[in-house]
């Protein structure tokens, strides 16, 4: 068989219907060694590898991307590999062309929700700059009137995921967004209304929550929260209704 690899190239090996990112360590005398960056390392004779066991990997999953929609690589092992990529950089957030993939980092980051990237963010499309969940709130606030359509954000995931801060993330995106969107003689009479939303999660922690073996402030019924917006552009409303329990 031809060599379709050699020392020090970058393959995804097959082991137990997963692929795995490797580096191949050696590659002499019939024998190849391949060393996962997960730590395992594979020994093989080189004439009972196929082009189904080992593939090369495309450069697009070496360096990353912030967009998965552009990985060449299609499989679990290369969304995986690259969300670690990015993990590892302190990128938590990456796209999968409009959806939002989020990796909880269980410690604050320094800067990722104050106030310059809410400013950051309300200036540019999604896509535009690195992903976030800014990002997504935005796409919500301008499609309002892009679209002339309601919006609505899905956030799915496992228990501990993160799926509550990202909804008070959004709920802090589009309460700056209302406030800057009034006057600024109006502000201080109207702030109430994003202010009780922002400060109803701890109430609503408070009666709904307990602390689980996957998170200790888990939300144990699901939330469906819904704003009203005026043409202005500014929260004029809201609910908070309480499924899945
Ligand atoms: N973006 C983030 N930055 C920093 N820490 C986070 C972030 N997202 C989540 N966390 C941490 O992870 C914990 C669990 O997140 P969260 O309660 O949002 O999960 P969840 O998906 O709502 O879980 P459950 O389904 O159990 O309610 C939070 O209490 C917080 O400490």
């Amino acid at each position: 068989m031809d060599n379709f690899f050699t020392e020090g190239d970058r393959v995804w090996l097959r082991e137990d219907e997963q692929f795995l990112p490797s580096t191949v360590s050696s590659c002499s005398g019939g024998v190849v060694v391949f060393a996962t960056d997960y730590g395992q390392v594979y020994t093989y004779k080189q004439n009972t590898l196929t082009r189904q066991k080992v593939q090369p990997m495309h450069r697009s999953s070496i360096r990353g991307v912030e967009d998965m929609a552009s990985l060449e690589d299609l499989h679990e092992g290369a969304i995986m590999h690259n969300l670690y990529l990015r993990y590892k950089q302190k990128y938590i957030y990456t796209y999968i062309g409009s959806i939002l993939a989020a990796v909880n980092p269980y410690q604050p980051l320094p800067g990722l929700y104050d106030r310059p990237a809410v400013e950051m963010y309300s200036q540019h499309h999604l896509g535009e700059i690195s992903p976030h969940i800014f990002a997504i709130a935005n796409e919500c606030y301008r499609s309002l009137w892009k679209r002339l359509q309601n919006q609505c954000v899905l956030i799915s995931g496992e228990s501990g995921a993160g799926k509550t801060e990202s909804t008070k993330l959004i709920l802090k995106f589009l309460s700056a967004m209302s406030q800057h969107s009034l006057e600024v003689s109006s502000r201080d009479k109207t702030s109430h209304v994003e202010e009780a939303l922002l400060e109803s999660s701890p109430i609503m922690e408070a009666f709904g929550n307990a602390k689980t073996v996957y998170n200790n402030n888990s939300s144990r019924f699901g939330k469906f929260v819904q704003l009203h917006v005026s043409q202005k552009g500014n929260i004029q409303g809201g609910k908070i209704v309480d499924c899945i329990l």
